[in-house]
Formats: C-alpha cells, structure tokens, sequence
C-alpha cells in the first residue's frame, strides 16, 4: 500500500473480488497508428463502482469501448468471469456523453429501442418500459419528443435505455459533463440511488475529480497517452453519498489527494 488516510486507500494493485470483467494486459493501437492504451490490467468487480479517471485523450473512451466489445484491443484480453459466451453485449448497457435519442421518437419509443431490437413489440414491452422510465423519474414524460426535454431530462431518457435489459455492467461515458452543475449533482445522486437499487456494475469515465470521489467505490487514475492505470484508490467511505458527505472534510481530503495523484500521473509508473 502505497498510502492511507481516513476514508481512502491508495493501493498497488487492488484486486476485487468476486471479478466480473477482467482486462488484462490490455493494449490499443489503431489504424492511423495512434497508441491510445497500452499495458491495461485491471478487475472489475461484480457490484463495484469503478470510476477511470485521467486527462483528456488518455484512453478512457476506448478502455469504455473496449470493456463494451464495441471494438477489440490490439493487445492483450478482456474476460468475463462466470460465462463463456463470447457476446456479451446483452449484459452491457452503454450511456455515451451525448443522450444520442432518436429525435423523431417519443421518450418511451427511445427507451424502447433496445427491447425493440431484441424482437419485442411496443405492447410487450410497456411493463419494462415504463418501469425504467419511473426508475429515473420520467414516467411523465413517456409521450414527450426530444426536443421537449432538458439536457438532464434527456440525459435520464438515455440512462433509462441503457437500463432496459437490466444490464449487469453499466457503461458510462463521461454522461454528465455537458451538464450544468446542480443537474448534474442530482444526477449524481440519481445514479447512486438507481446503483443501489438495481444492485448492477458501474464503470464511470470522468475527467472529475469531484465527480468520482464522489461516486466511486475504487478510482483508477490513468496517465496521459498512451493511457494505462498509474494508481488505484479505494474510497472507503461507507456512508451515505450526500450533501453532508459532498460538503464534508473528509470529502475535501479525499479531493485534494486524488488531484495530487492526478497530477503526478505522468511520471509514475504503469501499475
Ligand atoms: N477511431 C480512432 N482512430 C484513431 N485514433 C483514435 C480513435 N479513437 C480514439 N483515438 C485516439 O485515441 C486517443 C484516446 O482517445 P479516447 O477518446 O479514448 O480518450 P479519452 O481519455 O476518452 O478522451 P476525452 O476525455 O477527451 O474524451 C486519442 O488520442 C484519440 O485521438
């Protein structure tokens, strides 16, 4: 272990368990030649809320696509613990940072697509359609179009897409950033409710310090390109993640510790 104050661990490497997906040695080259990841190992374990924080251009993105099967590294692989099929993007839900919703289809019919995709007809569907709606506090809003709605109201349509096929991994793509800061503190706190609630696998990219200490219960801080995990730091606040804790000095600490580790990224060693 690296270091420790209350509330926080910084540890080298930490090793979850039980694991649910699993990078190893992990490495992404693409066509034009550029090195996004390289050397990538981390679990992720079932249950966990996982945060890959880093500075722009670091992988982050393509670590996300990666763990999606949305494109395949160029080194190393990515497990799954407990299946052997090979697609597992059934267990996947994806929120980008744009909500990307259809804009000609009413709410329910955006939330609808992926059951849609999967054979079921509107009618079949409207049970679990309106339950993901009522999840993320839009069951008013079902008839409505896009354009109706706010940047965190449609944040919360796309977020509810994500969750229709009850997914055990979560993928989010730094989703709030294009948000103002009091929506997104609520969406924040939205999505711990919804974590809590559904019991599912979250990994969260951000550029946030805030923002992940505020969500994670492990944050891998990743260095700049080529991307890898420079350090892995284990929240260990239990509590509740409110306003008390956002406002607490245990939060501050944790904040200021995480930025210098951000900081210092460049020139440490790749986990
Ligand atoms: N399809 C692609 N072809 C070529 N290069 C790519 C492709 N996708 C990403 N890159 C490059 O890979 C690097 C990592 O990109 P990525 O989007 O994963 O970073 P990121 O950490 O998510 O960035 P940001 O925080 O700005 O969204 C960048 O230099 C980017 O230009």
């Amino acid at each position: 272990m690296a270091a420790s104050h209350a509330g926080l661990q910084i540890v080298t490497p930490f090793t979850p368990s039980p694991i649910l997906v699993a990078l190893d040695s992990v490495g992404k080259t693409f066509a034009n030649g550029v090195t996004a990841l390289a050397n990538v190992s981390i679990g992720i374990a079932s249950g966990e809320f996982l945060s890959l924080l880093g500075p722009s251009g670091c992988g982050k993105s393509t670590a996300l696509r990666i763990i999606a099967g949305l494109i395949e590294p160029t080194a190393g692989r990515v497990t799954w613990a407990d299946s052997t099929d090979a697609d597992h993007r059934s267990q996947i839900g994806f929120v980008f940072q744009e909500p990307t919703l259809m804009p000609w289809a009413t709410v329910a019919e955006n939330v609808w697509l992926p059951l849609r995709l999967r054979g079921l007809t509107k009618r079949d569907a409207r049970d679990r359609i309106a339950e993901s709606l009522a999840l993320v506090g839009m069951s008013d809003f079902a008839r409505a179009y896009p354009h109706e709605l706010s940047g965190g109201m449609k944040m919360r349509v796309s977020i509810a897409r994500a969750l229709t096929l009850r997914p055990r991994l979560l993928l989010m793509d730094e989703p709030f950033a294009a948000l103002d800061e009091l929506t997104r503190f609520r969406l924040n706190d939205d999505l711990q409710k919804l974590r809590r609630q559904l019991g599912c696998t979250v990994v969260f990219v951000t550029h946030s310090v805030f923002e992940s200490v505020y969500l994670s219960d492990r944050i891998a801080v990743m260095s700049a390109r080529p991307g890898c995990i420079v350090a892995e730091v284990r929240i260990e606040e239990t509590g509740d993640r409110d306003v008390n804790f956002r406002t607490s000095a245990l939060y501050a600490q944790l904040c200021r510790d995480v930025s210098r580790l951000l900081a210092g990224s460049d020139a440490m060693e790749p986990l």
